[in-house]
C-alpha cells in the first residue's frame, strides 16, 4: 500500500470529524453566520500568506527539480489565487482588514513553519499535504451536497472542488508518495505523525472559526 493511501486510512476519525462540524453542515446547508465565515476568511487570508512560504522554503529542499517547480506552483496558488478570492470575499462580506492572527491559526502556521525549519523536506512536504487533500475532499463533499440554488458560500466550495485545485492535490500527493519511497522507515512515520498533526490542525482551523476562539485579554 502507498504512503498517502495508509495516512489517509489513519486520518479517517479526523476527516469524519471535520465533516460532522457545524461549521461545515451550515455551510453546505447555506445557514452558516456571516459572522463564522468573516472570522474564518480573515484567519485564512494571513494563513494562506504564511502557507506560501512554508511551501517555497519546500521547494527550495526539494531535490527533484520537477517535484520543486511545482511547490513553487502551490506557493503562487496560496498566495495569489487564493488570496485573490479571499479579496473578492473581503468586500463582499465588508471585511475591512485581516485582523490580528487568532490562536487556532498562530499554532497551524508556526506549526508548518517549526516542520519546515527543523524537519526532514519528507515531513515538511507531509505536514503541508492536509492543506491540499482535505480542502479538495471537503470541496467535494459540500458540492456534492449543496441543495440551495443560492447558497452564499459557493464561490468558496467552487474554488476547492474545482479541477484545477484537484489536480495539485493529485500531484502533491504523488510527490509525497515519491518522498516516501526513498525515505526510511522511521522517517515515513515521522512523515505519518506530520500529516495526522496537520489534519488536527484542519479540524481546530474551522472550529475556531464556528466558536470565535480569540486570544484572552489580561
Ligand atoms: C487552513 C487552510 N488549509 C488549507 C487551505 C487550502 N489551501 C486553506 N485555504 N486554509
Amino acid at each position: 500500500m502507498k504512503w498517502s493511501e495508509a495516512t489517509w486510512q489513519e486520518s479517517q476519525a479526523i476527516y469524519s470529524a471535520i465533516i460532522n462540524l457545524p461549521f461545515i453542515q451550515e455551510m453546505t446547508a447555506g445557514t452558516l453566520e456571516v459572522t463564522k465565515f468573516q472570522f474564518y476568511l480573515k484567519q485564512d487570508a494571513l494563513y494562506l500568506t504564511y502557507f506560501g512560504s512554508v511551501l517555497a522554503a519546500i521547494a527550495a529542499k526539494l531535490a527533484d527539480p520537477k517535484h520543486a517547480l511545482a511547490y513553487l506552483g502551490y506557493a503562487e496558488q496560496a498566495i495569489v489565487v487564493e488570496r485573490v478570492l479571499h479579496e473578492s470575499f473581503f468586500k463582499q462580506y465588508a471585511i475591512a482588514d485581516y485582523g490580528e492572527m487568532q490562536p487556532s491559526c498562530h499554532h497551524y502556521c508556526h506549526y508548518l513553519r517549526a516542520v519546515v525549519g527543523f524537519e526532514s523536506v519528507e515531513v515538511a512536504a507531509a505536514a503541508t499535504l492536509p492543506c491540499f487533500w482535505i480542502y479538495g475532499e471537503v470541496g467535494r463533499y459540500i458540492k456534492d451536497r449543496v441543495q440551495q440554488p443560492n447558497n452564499p458560500y459557493q464561490a468558496w466550495v467552487d474554488t476547492y472542488a474545482a479541477a484545477d485545485f484537484n489536480t495539485s492535490v493529485t500531484e502533491a500527493i504523488a510527490i509525497c508518495d515519491a518522498l516516501a519511497e526513498n525515505a526510511s522507515e522511521a522517517t515515513r512515520e515521522q512523515m505519518t505523525k506530520a500529516f495526522l498533526r496537520a489534519a488536527y490542525f484542519e479540524y481546530d482551523f474551522w472550529l475556531a472559526a464556528q466558536t470565535q476562539v480569540s486570544w484572552t485579554p489580561l
